[in-house]
């Protein structure tokens, strides 16, 4: 599949400060990309980069195979972006600021309120609008130009449950239709459910990356069940331990593999496993692992 964005050895410094120190990843066509991280590992700088709004010190960047630092005009014909603070005029109603974008576009989407759930704020000021609200606002801006490429800093931060499962569709939507889609986010579940692919950043570099469920595989899993009548933890034929609610717990390369081992044991022995559950590790214990990793 043909690359929209290449990111390669990029590098930039504050001052004294190297935000990021040689960060690389690629992502297709259409397809929809996680950009993770700890508060202040480079994810921010990174898509102002990719965006135009920063140059870069070192390393190079294509977007749609134009470089954002030359070809900025160009490049934001084919891209939306929504980034963490957006420059909205505050007396402005909605449809106001909808109307306002528009006339910058030549073919602009007309169903933007609609497709992000803001038809019945239409009229309302933009000052009167809740955070939520707000970044719903942001996305159809970003949208109106019917983007090739859409870059979501934190698309779904403050808003409540039913708003962002409708961002997911509609991000979903976007990326079947063709979409190329980064976003970053701190919600790790909305970037398991969503993207393909991740890159993790830990101080300025790539600590994981690849597709989502190569990554996620790679990590191992767990095999969980409730302890069995009468066996002691010491006598299972796999190291374990007991989780918060005193389930059992095995941490292993090979989940399917242990779970086989362990019914085996449980078979011979004539002791059910209850509540067998058998799993690939989760975005967060990936990233909370790399993270007590990065402090060792
Ligand atoms: N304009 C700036 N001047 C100096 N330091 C900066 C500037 N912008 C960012 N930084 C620093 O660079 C690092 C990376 O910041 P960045 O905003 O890219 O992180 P982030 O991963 O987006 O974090 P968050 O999750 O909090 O949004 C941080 O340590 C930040 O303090």
């Amino acid at each position: 599949m043909a690359t929209a964005i290449a990111v390669h050895d990029l590098r930039k410094r504050y001052g004294d400060f190297e935000a990021l120190k040689g960060v690389s990843f690629e992502v297709a066509q259409g397809e929809i990309f996680a950009l993770l991280g700890a508060n202040g590992a480079g994810k921010t700088t990174t898509m102002e980069i990719l965006t135009g709004f920063r140059r870069p010190d070192g390393g190079s960047v294509r977007v749609l195979g134009l470089d954002p630092a030359r070809d900025l005009a160009r490049l934001r014909r084919h891209t939306g972006v929504m980034l963490q603070e957006a420059g909205f005029f505050p007396d402005l109603t909605v449809a106001q600021t909808v109307r306002t974008w528009q006339t910058f576009l030549t073919a602009p989407r007309r169903d933007v309120l609609e497709v992000t759930g803001l038809e019945g704020k239409a009229d309302t000021k933009v000052r009167q609008l809740s955070g939520g609200e707000k970044r719903r606002l942001d996305l159809a801006l970003a949208l109106l130009g019917r983007p090739r490429v859409l870059f979501l800093d934190e698309p779904t931060a403050g808003m409540d449950p039913q708003a962002r499962r409708a961002t997911w569709n509609l991000i979903g939507e976007l990326s079947a239709e063709g979409t190329t889609v980064l976003l970053t986010t701190h919600y790790l579940e909305e970037a398991q459910r969503l993207a393909a692919s991740l890159a993790i950043l830990n101080g300025g570099t790539v600590v994981a990356s690849g597709s989502m469920a190569g990554t996620l595989a790679g990590r191992g899993g767990r095999v969980c069940f409730e302890p069995p009548d009468g066996a002691p933890l010491d006598e299972l034929p796999l190291p374990a331990v007991l989780d918060e609610n005193g389930r059992v717990v095995c941490r292993t390369a090979d989940p399917d593999l242990a779970a086989q081992t362990l019914l085996g044991w449980a078979a011979e022995r004539g002791v059910p496993l209850r509540g067998l559950e058998v799993r690939s590790a989760t975005l967060e214990e990936l990233f909370l692992d790399l993270a007590e990793e990065g402090t060792r």
